[in-house]
């Protein structure tokens, strides 16, 4: 069990039990639903059913398996730029020791731009759903790999319940039959192994051929130009999660002008 996935786990687990000792989760949750009351909240579901092709760009200052990305960003200008190039939602790393982000961001992106914002984080607890509710989210991440059956379930609902949604990462079809039972609708592909870093197509290809109707798909990391975008549009994906690619374009909003002109 020393693999990444698990140490980052680790060190989250130990942040997350130091955080539920200062607020408690009766607070939390109030927090989290005084904001969700406070605004008309954005749907991120809606976002990616859009016509054409809906991407959500991604504020990843450092990673795991590439190091520092691009560390110095200021997230409202970032987030701007992704807004000006049609990005259909905006997500955040909010993860801290491995991702060098934080909930400040996604604060910093709430008061900047008007999209749906996803917080993309290694999420177990309920209270990181209300921390992200709080925060000006509209959707979280929830990894099946990471996450127990009940848990997933679980949480889910506890995102439902804010008008959230789940976006539930699989890497494999195993993984999409867990993401089926817990009554996922928003389901992501990460191309990348979250264990090994290894990046291939053919986990969003093989996932796609078994995903149930009605289910939206989306296609996550490793992409960066329109021939990948316009093949994982023929295996009917019309949603795109990118990150690296956008942190390091020289012209964030011109990158994604090209990527949402793909042709099937
Ligand atoms: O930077 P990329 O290769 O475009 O990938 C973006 C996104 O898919 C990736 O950051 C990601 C997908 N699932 C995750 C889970 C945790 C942390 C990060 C991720």
């Amino acid at each position: 069990m020393s693999d990444v996935l698990s140490r980052i786990l680790e060190t989250k687990r130990r942040k997350v039990e130091r955080a539920r000792s200062t607020i408690s989760i009766e607070m939390i949750e109030r927090a989290a639903r005084d904001e969700r009351g406070r605004r008309t909240p954005h749907s991120f579901r809606a976002a990616l059913a859009q016509e054409g092709i809906n991407i959500i760009a991604e504020i990843k200052r450092a990673s795991p398996s590439k190091g520092t990305i691009n560390a110095d960003i200021d997230p409202a200008t970032l987030a701007r730029r992704y807004a000006a190039g049609g990005a259909a939602a905006i997500s955040v790393l909010t993860e801290e020791d491995h991702f060098r982000g934080s909930l400040d961001d996604l604060r910093a992106v709430r008061a900047a731009i008007d999209l749906p914002i996803l917080r993309k984080d290694f999420i177990f607890d309920e209270f990181q759903i209300y921390e992200a509710a709080a925060a000006g989210a509209d959707a979280v991440l929830l990894i099946v790999a990471a996450l127990d059956e009940a848990t997933l379930a679980r949480l889910r609902s506890v995102a439902e319940g804010l008008g959230m949604d789940a976006l539930v990462e699989v890497h494999t079809v195993e993984e999409l039959n867990r993401a089926h039972a817990c009554g996922a609708s928003v389901i992501g592909v990460n191309n990348r192994n979250l264990r090994t870093f290894e990046v291939s197509l053919r986990a969003s290809e093989e996932v796609a051929q078994r995903a149930r109707d009605g289910v939206l798909l989306v296609s996550e990391s490793g992409l960066s130009d329109e021939r990948e975008i316009e093949s994982l549009t023929r295996m009917g994906y019309r949603a795109f999660l990118i990150g690296e690619a956008l942190m390091r374009a020289p012209d964030p909003a011109d990158l994604l002008r090209r990527l949402r002109r793909a042709q099937r």
